[in-house]
């Protein structure tokens, strides 16, 4: 357990109700980040992330010669034209796998030397699996045994025809970020189809890519031109509510202006199959994303479910919320083909299932992910974040139906990605 960090104590409710509007889903802020920092002009972003991750983009972005402003509901970025700044430091990406991934690919074709660091969690998480497409493209990466601190050495990089070996939209977007600016075609195949927010926010900024089922192709030596736009509500941190709305047959809880892009919205469908009343409406298109009001209703019978193949790779961020509720489910929910989560900001099959046995829980760990029956009740515990945002969110939804009050320490970590996560919770959640 972590000392000096900030507890909070969750107790049970009986319904969950209300209607809010989420903060810009954390992937697409990411990348809009980046492609306005590169981009010719004053991008306005509205409805930007307040998540500290996305912000570590933006931190990155000014260091490489972007101009950052909060305009106070929205961000705008003024982007360097083409042509990054040698950073006077180090690129501190903080928590964020995806600014340490994405970045690395869209500064490898600039002449220089960039030196990528992290905070403890983000420097045990593996780069490899980027150092390699970037050296074929003609790149050089250090890394220290694998991880950061993480050094590229940029320069003129040719295009590739590369494989994704793991199912990982931050590869993808490396590789693509790095092949808008190579010599020559890039054509990407990816092993699982994984979220194409890259793909959408590229068009979005002027520059054209094929997508077909084989795969995406992009050419280099494209510039991009500034945007205005809204990012969509994050869909993923809709996920804890969703989650806390069908534990409960009263619940009743509208979400406006939430993501609903395809590539991401398997959440849904896994919701709807173990009970969840869902309505979508004024479902409409910008830059390429889907957005629309969800109206969610909880259930009376809760299912349990079962995730594997490529249907994990869809949920990977999900997967510890649909976990820590799964024990009240009727069947149970079975995570299989999940290793990924192992590697994220925790070992999260370790840490949920720790967790899940801290409430009382029986859970089985798997080497790629966990069996928890259902039918069970749960206890109120002490829980451990292991200073992960999704942990510390995930087990403070299982808390809302236990018998007794729960302690989340490492609270704060929620702030990574979603700030107001524990204000709307006692909002949502008031009986
Ligand atoms: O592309 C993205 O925005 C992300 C991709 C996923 O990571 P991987 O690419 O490592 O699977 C996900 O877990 C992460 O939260 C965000
Ligand atoms: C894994 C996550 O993010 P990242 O890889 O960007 O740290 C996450 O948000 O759950």
């Amino acid at each position: 357990m972590q000392e000096n960090t900030h507890i909070e104590v969750v107790s049970p409710v009986r319904s969950f109700r209300g209607s809010v509007r989420l903060p810009g889903d954390k992937s697409i802020s990411h990348r809009y980040a980046m492609l306005a920092g590169l981009a010719k002009g004053t991008s306005k972003l509205a409805n930007f992330s307040t998540g500290a991750d996305p912000h570590s983009s933006l931190k990155c972005m000014e260091q490489l010669g972007a101009t950052v402003r909060d305009e106070g509901g929205a961000v705008s970025v003024t982007g360097v034209g083409g042509t990054f700044a040698q950073p006077a430091g180090d690129l501190d990406c903080g928590n964020s796998g995806s600014t340490m991934r994405m970045l690395a690919g869209l500064v490898a074709p600039h002449a220089g030397t960039f030196r990528f660091v992290g905070d403890a969690s983000l420097t045990k998480r593996p780069m490899e699996r980027i150092r390699g497409p970037l050296q074929q493209m003609g790149a050089r990466i250090d890394l220290t045994e694998g991880h950061a601190p993480m050094t590229v050495h940029g320069g003129p990089l040719q295009a590739i025809r590369f494989e994704t070996p793991i199912a990982s939209a931050q590869v993808k977007t490396a590789v693509l970020f790095a092949g808008l600016q190579a010599n020559g075609l890039t054509e990407l195949k990816e092993s699982v189809r994984t979220r194409d927010h890259s793909e959408h926010a590229l068009r979005a900024f002027g520059a054209e890519l094929e997508r077909d089922a084989e795969g995406v192709r992009i050419a280099g030596g494209q510039t991009l031109q500034a945007i205005e736009a809204t990012v969509p509500g994050d869909l993923s941190s809709a996920a804890f509510f969703l989650c806390a709305a069908l534990l409960f047959p009263e619940s009743q809880l509208v979400l406006d202006d939430l993501g609903m892009n395809p590539s991401r919205s398997a959440l849904l469908d896994v919701l709807v199959s173990m009970g969840l009343r869902l309505q979508v409406l004024n479902l409409e298109e910008k830059h390429g994303e889907l957005i629309g009001t969800v109206q969610a209703n909880g259930s009376a019978d809760l299912k349990g479910a079962e995730i594997s193949g490529s249907l994990s790779a869809q949920l990977i961020d999900e997967l510890p919320v649909l976990a820590a509720v799964a024990p009240y489910t009727r069947t149970g929910v079975t995570i299989r083909d999940a290793k990924e989560l192992r590697v994220k900001e925790s070992d999260r099959i370790a840490l949920v299932v720790r967790n899940l046995r801290n409430m009382g829980a029986e859970v089985e760990e798997l080497e790629d992910g966990m069996i928890v029956p259902g039918g069970q009740t749960l206890h109120g515990g002490v829980i451990d974040s292991g200073d992960d945002h999704r942990i510390a969110m995930a087990f403070s939804i299982a808390a809302l139906r236990a018998s007794s009050d729960t302690a989340i320490h490492g609270a704060e970590a929620a702030a990574i990605s979603f700030p107001e996560f524990f204000p709307l919770l006692r909002q949502l959640g008031a009986q």
